[in-house]
This record gives structure tokens, C-alpha cells and sequence, in this order.
């Protein structure tokens, strides 16, 4: 074993003064940014890079970073009716995406590298809240393991609240065209036409700006282009979330390249369901083949 260690960055890539940690277990290294709690890199062996940062990534003056892993919690795109019932302003996927997280603890064991990140939350709108309960600060926790042949990411609340959450990873793609998703569900949501539809099959591909939820899928999808594949095991979900924003959105971005949308898609595991109060939580492990 070359290298087993976690260590600090101020930076990373064009991001600059990001606090960022490394985590290192062999050949295989992680960065994850303090801010937003969000996954930037992971790559099995050095160079191999599975996830997409956008060139034009920002973090400055409360922008999300656009790429890795962002983390949505408590509530996913835009807050729903339920969530936000006086339409009040909310940013969309949450409250956590743009501010600092802290480290609570962190170990390298033989086995793996880890650290457990934290926020607290206090500005929670009162719709979360069960009838009975008590507003108070909220704590939410992200555990990242690396291990020789895995990253899992464990996104956890213990507090019972009408909250949803997502692991909305950006994964880089060599070709898109020949870019799959299987181990979907055969039945989605279409939020481009606003409708639901049946899917003959599991299966994703990617020839139009593509945003659907598909519910209630298994613990194990599987991604796959040309020169790559990835499993990715999913639990704590009730939906996948497959995303490319295609040519016109992805101009419309500020923070993506014209061409951004060949180079990713999104593969998002997504708790959603807002029918009772519950605790969280929520996994994505990505194993490369
Ligand atoms: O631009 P963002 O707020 O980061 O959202 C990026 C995308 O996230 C998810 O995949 C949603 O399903 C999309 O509707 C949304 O456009």
C-alpha cells in the first residue's frame, strides 16, 4: 500500500481558496470541497477520473458548483407546493449546496480511507416539521469511505422531517452517444414534457436534452459508454434522477461551457417521497470495472 491519508487542500482545479480534503487509500483518491459538502473528484487510479467538473465551475458569492457530487437536501429542484406553500424564494435543491460544512472526524484503516462531514441547519422552513414538533437546529451528515475499489457516500439526518434529498453526481462520459443507463424502472417522470411515461425497458440513452425521475428503482444501476463502465449501487431511495441538459441548456448556463452537456450526465439516487416525516438516509456507492 503506497499511501493511506487524508489531507487538506486550498483549491482545487480552477476553484481557487476552495477548502478541499484528499483522501488517498493506494491508487485511489477522492476530493471532497468543505463547501457545499460536495464530492469533486474521484479516481481509482491516478489520472482515471470518473467524475465531471465544469471548467466554469464557481463557488464564490453563493454559487453552487456546478459538478461532482452535489448534495440537494431538504427538499430537490425547486421546492415543491408542500415544502414551500407561501412561494416564498427558495433556491433550488436545497440549502446546503452553498454553504461551508465541517469535518467531524475522520480515520485510514487498513481497509479504507474515511471522513464524516457535518451542518447544522436553522433556517429550515416550518413546513418541514411534523405538527407536533418543536423547530430546533437540524444536523445533517455525509460519510465518504474509499476504499481500493469504491467510493460510498452516506447522506444521513436523524431528525424526522418532511424532507427529500439527492447524491445528484455528474459523471464524466467519453462519447454520449454511446452512453447507457440500465437498471432503471420502466416508468418515469418527463420533466422536459411535463409528463409521465412507460419506458420499454431499463434502459437510458441520451439523443435530446434528457431530465427524467424514475421511481422506485433497485439498489444497482450501471453506467456505460465505449471505454468505460461503472455500477452504482443506490440505497435509502424512492427515485433516479437521469440528467443531460443538452446543447440550448447547456448554453444557458453560466457556469457550463457550450459544449459542457457531451462531456457528462447525471445519475442522481433521490429520496423524494414527502408523505410522512422521516429520518434520512440515503447512499450512492460507485464501483468501477
Ligand atoms: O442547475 P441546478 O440547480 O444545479 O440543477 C440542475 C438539474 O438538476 C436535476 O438533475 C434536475 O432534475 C434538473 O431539472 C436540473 O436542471
Amino acid at each position: 500500500m503506497s499511501q493511506v491519508n487524508i489531507s487538506t487542500l486550498t483549491g482545487f482545479g480552477q476553484l481557487s481558496d476552495l477548502p478541499c480534503l484528499k483522501l488517498q487509500y493506494g491508487n485511489a483518491s477522492a476530493v471532497v470541497s468543505l463547501y457545499g459538502g460536495q464530492v469533486l473528484s474521484y479516481q481509482p487510479t491516478p489520472g482515471q477520473e470518473l467524475l465531471w467538473l465544469s471548467d466554469n465551475a464557481q463557488w464564490h458569492n453563493g454559487a453552487a458548483i456546478r459538478g461532482g457530487v452535489p448534495v440537494c437536501w431538504p427538499w430537490f429542484g425547486p421546492a415543491s407546493a408542500k415544502i414551500n406553500p407561501e412561494q416564498q424564494p427558495l433556491p433550488n435543491h436545497g440549502l446546503v449546496r452553498n454553504r461551508l460544512w465541517q469535518i467531524r472526524h475522520s480515520e485510514s484503516s487498513a481497509v479504507s480511507t474515511s471522513v464524516n462531514l457535518s451542518i447544522v441547519v436553522n433556517d429550515l422552513p416550518e413546513s418541514l416539521w411534523p405538527a407536533d414538533a418543536k423547530a430546533h437546529p437540524v444536523n445533517l451528515a455525509l460519510s465518504l469511505i474509499l476504499s481500493a475499489n469504491q467510493l460510498t457516500m452516506q447522506l444521513s439526518c436523524d431528525t424526522p422531517l418532511y424532507q427529500q434529498a439527492a447524491l445528484h453526481s455528474y459523471f464524466r462520459i467519453q462519447n454520449l452517444q454511446q452512453t447507457t443507463v440500465t437498471g432503471l424502472s420502466q416508468n418515469y417522470f418527463d420533466k422536459v414534457s411535463n409528463a409521465e411515461h412507460d419506458s420499454p425497458d431499463d434502459k437510458a440513452c441520451f439523443s435530446a436534452e434528457t431530465d427524467r425521475i424514475y421511481f422506485k428503482t433497485g439498489s444497482q444501476l450501471h453506467l456505460a459508454d465505449d471505454k468505460q463502465q461503472l455500477t452504482i449501487n443506490q440505497q435509502g431511495h424512492d427515485a433516479s434522477v437521469i440528467w443531460n441538459p443538452w446543447q440550448q441548456k447547456s448554453r444557458e448556463l453560466p457556469d457550463m461551457a457550450d459544449h459542457g452537456f457531451t462531456e457528462f450526465v447525471c445519475v442522481e439516487s433521490a429520496r423524494l417521497g414527502l408523505a410522512q416525516p422521516q429520518n434520512l438516509y440515503l447512499i450512492q456507492t460507485l464501483i468501477p470495472h
